[in-house]
């Protein structure tokens, strides 16, 4: 493990029992994750994604391999299936746990819960019942534990699945900030326009590392390549994010578009500069 590393998969398997034998979910998989990254992990469905999030947060075993970490690492995670990561019946429950070794007063707990949960955009009491919430909410109460502890490394499953559009916008702004503050993020999303806000892309192929480097790499292909070759997106059988199939089409067109866009705000500017 180097020095920066937070965390190192070495050679990490995992082979599930099934009735006729064994399924395996991951191969052979080395992956280092260095301090305050934000890593986007993406692949097609059975591809080994939710395996590597229990690999990291020590819910699924390895079968082969090992994962080192450094010492004393607050992980904290969110999963797929938010009823699958609850251990009390309230956001209030919920919190005290993630917030167990803190010591806090009820009073200090109280304003912690309300200030987590105005923060993911739930204006709810504390109280409330978890089987009372929707799913879109059961999820959000799930994110702000997760960053109510301030962790070291966030791994987050399809966080933003079960929103609408506005509760997305607001988990990633909350996301963003953790990770300007110094958390390290991993992000498994299908909904590659995610990416945007990666230092750097990991997809997942039949449970093996089928790419790793920048997101511009991923969806445009290597600059000193032939722009006519498929791109490592592409490859995996993922389609790009809006954005990014614009720009690949304006080039297809003969337009002269120089730069790489991820987001509307960089596809803007680079379309305006054709316009000059
Ligand atoms: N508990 C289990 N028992 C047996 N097989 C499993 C188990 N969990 C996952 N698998 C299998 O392992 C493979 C990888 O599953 P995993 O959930 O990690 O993929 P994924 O990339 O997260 O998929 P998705 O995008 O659909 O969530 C799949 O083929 C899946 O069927």
């Amino acid at each position: 493990m180097s020095s920066s590393s937070f965390i190192a998969l070495q050679e990490a398997s995992v082979k599930y029992p099934t009735g006729s034998g064994v399924h395996q979910a991951l191969s052979n998989v080395t992956l280092l994750i260095e301090s305050r990254e934000w890593v986007t992990v993406a692949g097609p469905n059975g591809s080994g994604k939710s395996t590597l999030a229990g690999v990291l947060l020590g819910t699924c075993r390895l079968t082969t391999g090992r994962m080192v970490q450094k010492e004393r690492m607050d992980i904290r995670g969110v999963l797929q299936h938010p009823e699958a990561q609850h251990i009390g019946d309230t956001p209030a429950e919920e919190l005290a746990f993630a917030l167990n070794d803190q010591h806090l007063s009820k009073e200090e707990l109280r304003q912690i819960q309300k200030q987590a949960l105005l923060r993911v955009g739930l204006e709810l009491s504390p109280e409330t019942p978890l089987n009372s919430l929707s799913g879109g909410q059961k999820q959000l109460v799930n994110i702000a534990m997760a960053l109510a502890t301030a962790p070291d490394v966030l791994v987050l499953d399809e966080p933003t699945a079960m929103l609408d559009p506005a509760a997305r916008e607001l988990v990633l702004r909350v996301i963003r900030q953790a990770h300007l503050q110094g958390t390290t993020v991993v992000w498994i999303t299908h909904r590659l326009e995610e990416a945007v806000h990666a230092s750097r892309m990991v997809a997942f192929q039949k449970g093996e590392i089928a790419f790793d480097g920048a997101p511009e790499t991923f969806f445009y292909g290597d600059l000193a390549s032939d722009s006519d070759l498929e791109t490592p997106c592409e490859r995996i059988g993922l389609a790009p994010p809006f954005v990014v199939q614009t720009a690949l089409h304006l080039k297809k067109k003969g337009h002269n578009l120089t730069a790489r866009p991820l987001s509307y705000d960089d596809l803007a500017k680079a379309v305006s500069r054709l316009c000059l």
